[in-house]
């Protein structure tokens, strides 16, 4: 058995569009910034036994359904890359390719709002695909374990290293350089303070991947955002975020966001994510 935890992380400059919907490949690189494990986390705990039937997972203490191409990938990838497993004091002996017919049952809890817009997806899935390398005794390292979290949810590949994260879209039609590196770690900016503001801890009403689907296939906004925006303003939040310039930060985070918002009304049907009291937030801090 193994438990793992993992943050969330917040996209600075936005993931918005995939090119390619089975492999969760990006339209554009994102940048963020992952959140301190003490507060918004996943914990996940995975166990596998010769007893277990099937692969079982509990969310939030309820069972939900592994047959979700996103959970099988994640298993099938990980379950390819499965070592032999000794542990002489505890008598475990399970060779590589036991894993193939072993069965695997998950628990995992979120200590914040799930599918409300603080990337549940992403603390969950980077969490899931964490724990399952760690009892399989997978050898990857995190940024490869990153593509496979990418599988389950595009930001859960981000959640995998502290500090601010850069997921590169990559090009190769496989996916293969479509990963997360590490621009800085925690400790780099250890004077920012990112502050959360739960406005509203309802399900949203459209998830991040309908979503982003209606708007590939919808907003013009977005092809211009994709192609002449987000290129260029990554390499200035990669700056930013190297001279700790707060003021360049602020004001790229917060045209990313605007515009990640203007893309979602530019969608049809247009898309909704600020209610009336983000509305009022931001007419305070701007
Ligand atoms: N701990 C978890 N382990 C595995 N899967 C999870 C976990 N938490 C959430 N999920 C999955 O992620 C889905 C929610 O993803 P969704 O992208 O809609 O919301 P979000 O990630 O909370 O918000 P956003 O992506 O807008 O920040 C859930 O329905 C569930 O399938
Ligand atoms: C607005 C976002 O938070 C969207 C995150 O979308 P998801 O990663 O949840 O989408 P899927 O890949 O379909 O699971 C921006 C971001 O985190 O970069």
């Amino acid at each position: 058995m193994v438990t793992a935890q993992t943050p969330t992380n917040i996209a600075v400059i936005k993931y918005w569009g995939k090119r390619d919907e089975t492999l969760i490949l990006p339209v554009n690189d994102s940048i963020s910034v992952t959140l301190d494990p003490a507060h918004l986390c996943t914990t996940t705990t995975v166990a596998v036994s010769p007893s277990f039937d099937q692969d079982r997972m509990w969310l939030n203490g309820k069972e939900i359904s592994l047959s979700g191409g996103r959970y099988q990938n994640c298993l099938r990838e990980i379950r390819a890359r499965a070592c032999d497993v000794q542990d002489e004091e505890k008598g475990i002996k399970i060779a590589k390719k036991d894993w193939e017919k072993l069965h695997v049952h998950v628990a995992s809890y979120n200590n914040f709002p799930t599918a409300a817009g603080l990337a549940s997806s992403a603390a969950g899935f980077a969490c899931l695909v964490f724990a399952l390398a760690k009892l399989m005794n997978a050898k990857e390292d995190n940024s490869e374990l990153s593509a496979i979290a990418r599988q389950g949810s595009g930001s859960a590949c981000r959640s995998l290293f502290g500090g601010f994260v850069k997921w590169n879209m990559g090009k190769a039609e496989d996916g293969s350089d479509s990963l997360a590196v590490q621009l800085v770690d925690e400790k780099h900016w250890d004077e920012l303070v990112i502050i959360i503001a739960v406005v509203s801890s309802r399900q949203k009403e459209t998830s991040s991947t309908t979503g982003m689907r209606d708007s590939v296939e919808t907003s013009l906004l977005l092809e211009h955002r994709a192609k002449e925006v987000v290129p260029k303003r990554t390499k200035q939040m990669e700056e930013a975020i190297k001279n700790r310039d707060f003021g360049s930060f602020a004001q790229l985070a917060c045209a990313d966001s605007n515009q990640f918002h203007a893309v979602c009304l530019d969608t049809c049907p247009p898309i909704f994510y600020m209610n009336d009291t983000s509305h009022r937030q931001d007419n305070q801090l701007c």
